[in-house]
C-alpha cells in the first residue's frame, strides 16, 4: 500500500487547494475599542449560483495515524470551510486537480488551523485526530447534490510528518 507523509499545514503549501485560517502575522484592523484584532476576509468563499452559505457543526469521530485513505470527494458547487472548535492537530487530505484525482497530498493541521476548500477540490472527508472532533462547517446549502466521490483504485496510508 501507498504511504505518504502528512505535512505541516502552511498557507503557501495549500494555497493550490484553498486558503488557511489562521491568526498569523499582524491583524488588518483593529476593532472594538482597541481589544480586538481583526484578520479580515481571508478565505475565498464561493457557494454558485443557487445556493447559499450555510454554517453546520460537525461532530466527527477521531481517526488515528496511520491513517487509511479510500475516498476522496470533491463538491463542483462550491467551497467548503472547516474551522475547528477545539484545539488539537487534526489531518487536511487534497488531491491534485483532474477528472479523476491527481497526486494525494496529506497536511497536518496545528491547534488553530482551519481551511477552505476551493470548489471542486479533492478532498479527504473532514479527520480529526483527537476528540472532540466538533467543527463549525462553512460550505454551500442548495438544491444539487454538490459532491462527486472517487474511491481510490488502492488505499493510500497518511502517515505523521516524517
Ligand atoms: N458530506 C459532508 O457534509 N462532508 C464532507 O463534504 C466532508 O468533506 O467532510
Ligand atoms: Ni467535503
Amino acid at each position: 500500500m501507498r504511504r505518504i507523509a502528512a505535512e505541516p499545514l502552511t498557507a503557501e503549501g495549500f494555497a493550490p487547494f484553498g486558503d488557511v485560517l489562521e491568526v498569523a502575522g499582524a491583524p488588518d484592523k483593529i476593532i472594538n475599542q482597541g481589544l480586538c484584532g481583526r484578520h479580515h476576509d481571508r478565505a475565498a468563499l464561493d457557494f454558485g449560483p443557487g445556493g447559499r452559505a450555510g454554517i453546520s457543526l460537525f461532530d466527527a469521530e477521531p481517526r488515528s495515524l496511520p491513517y487509511r485513505l479510500e475516498m476522496v470527494e470533491r463538491h463542483p458547487d462550491g467551497s467548503q470551510a472547516f474551522l475547528p472548535m477545539h484545539e488539537h492537530p487534526w489531518l487536511v487530505i487534497v488531491a491534485e486537480p483532474g477528472p479523476v484525482p491527481g497526486a494525494i497530498r496529506a497536511f497536518l493541521a496545528a491547534p488553530g488551523q482551519g481551511i477552505n476548500f476551493h470548489r471542486g477540490t479533492w478532498h479527504g472527508v473532514l479527520t480529526p485526530l483527537h476528540a472532540p472532533g466538533r467543527f463549525a462547517v462553512v460550505d454551500r446549502i442548495g438544491d444539487s447534490a454538490n459532491l462527486e466521490e472517487h474511491w481510490l483504485e488502492e488505499p493510500v496510508l497518511v502517515t505523521g510528518p516524517d
